[in-house]
């Protein structure tokens, strides 16, 4: 406690201050400092989250299966997603909004720059598209044109067909050096993060000594730059089978806010992906 206080109890301060930008998170790699990221689909939880000190809020397409009930993320909208993005923006101050690019909607370089741009106009500062080397071209055409991309490697649920379910990749050596290739061509491309999801603890260590942009990981270890989960996998309300990687921070919290500064606090701490959430 602060001598000399008064009675008066200090104000809530909030972490996160100043706006989160691509420079402060390429910054904060540097530096070592683990980014946070949360999934988030409305203004209250924005605040809240960013008030808890989470530097980025994605509108993910998860919001069809978490808020929406569907068993993939495949029938989720452009619109959809700008609809949440919309209110995360509204809500939100410090921290970055990232809205992902929906399955369908990015096939082309002008579909994904079209459906881009309904997602920055309606708040987000940077897409998020799921795909390797292939969709290098396409991230590069947006980023030309003024829209940062977040690339998404690994587990790529738009693919969960091909995948043959939600299932750990780049557990080959062939698969491995695919993923390696994938991620260099991204940032190649100008790809300013990227997601890596469920993929062996090693290979996101890998991935991330390989990059010089910030590495986000989801199952995929704890030597990522950051780390993101659906957050209502964090408060423990999502009804289906829960992935490794999945930590409820609810438990012996007694409000959604300690959860959340939790959650900051391990990924800040390192203590959070544990062995246990890793592949
Ligand atoms: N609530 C929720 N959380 C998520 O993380 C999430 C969604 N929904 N919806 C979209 C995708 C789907 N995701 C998933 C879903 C399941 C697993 C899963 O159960 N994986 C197995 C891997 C099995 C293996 O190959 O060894 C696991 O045991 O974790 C992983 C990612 C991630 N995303
Ligand atoms: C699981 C995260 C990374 C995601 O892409 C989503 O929420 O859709």
């Amino acid at each position: 406690m602060a001598s000399g206080s008064g009675n008066a109890p200090a104000p809530a301060k909030p972490i996160a201050t100043k706006a989160v930008t691509i420079p402060s998170l390429l910054q904060m790699r540097g530096a070592a400092n683990k980014i946070a990221m949360l999934t988030c689909y409305d203004a209250s939880f924005a605040s809240l989250m960013d008030r808890c000190g989470v530097e980025v809020l994605l509108i993910g397409d998860s919001l069809g299966m978490v808020c929406n009930g569907h068993t993939s993320t495949l029938p989720v909208t452009i619109d959809e997603v700008a609809y949440h993005t919309a209110a995360v923006a509204r809500g939100a101050k410090s921290a970055m909004v990232l809205a992902d690019m929906p399955f369908g909607t990015y096939g082309t370089k002008e579909d994904a720059l079209r459906n881009a741009v309904k997602l920055m106009q309606a708040g987000a500062h940077m897409v998020k598209i799921e795909g390797g080397e292939w969709v290098a071209d396409t991230v590069r055409f947006l980023g030309e044109r003024a829209v940062p991309v977040c690339a998404h490697i690994g587990l790529t649920p738009q693919f969960v067909h091909q995948l043959g379910g939600y299932k750990v990749q780049g557990k080959t050596t062939e698969g491995a050096e695919q993923l390696k290739r994938d991620a260099l061509a991204l940032q190649s491309a100008g790809a300013s993060m990227v997601v890596l999801e469920a993929i062996p603890a090693g290979l996101g260590r890998e991935v991330t000594e390989l990059l010089s942009i910030p590495t986000i990981g989801i199952g995929a270890g704890p030597d990522c730059s950051g780390q993101v989960l659906v957050m209502h996998d964090l408060l423990g309300v999502f009804p289906g089978r829960k992935a490794r990687f999945v930590k409820n921070f609810m438990d012996g919290q007694t409000s959604i806010e300690a959860a959340v500064s939790a959650y900051v606090a391990a990924v800040k701490d390192g203590s959070f992906p544990g062995p246990e959430h890793c592949f």
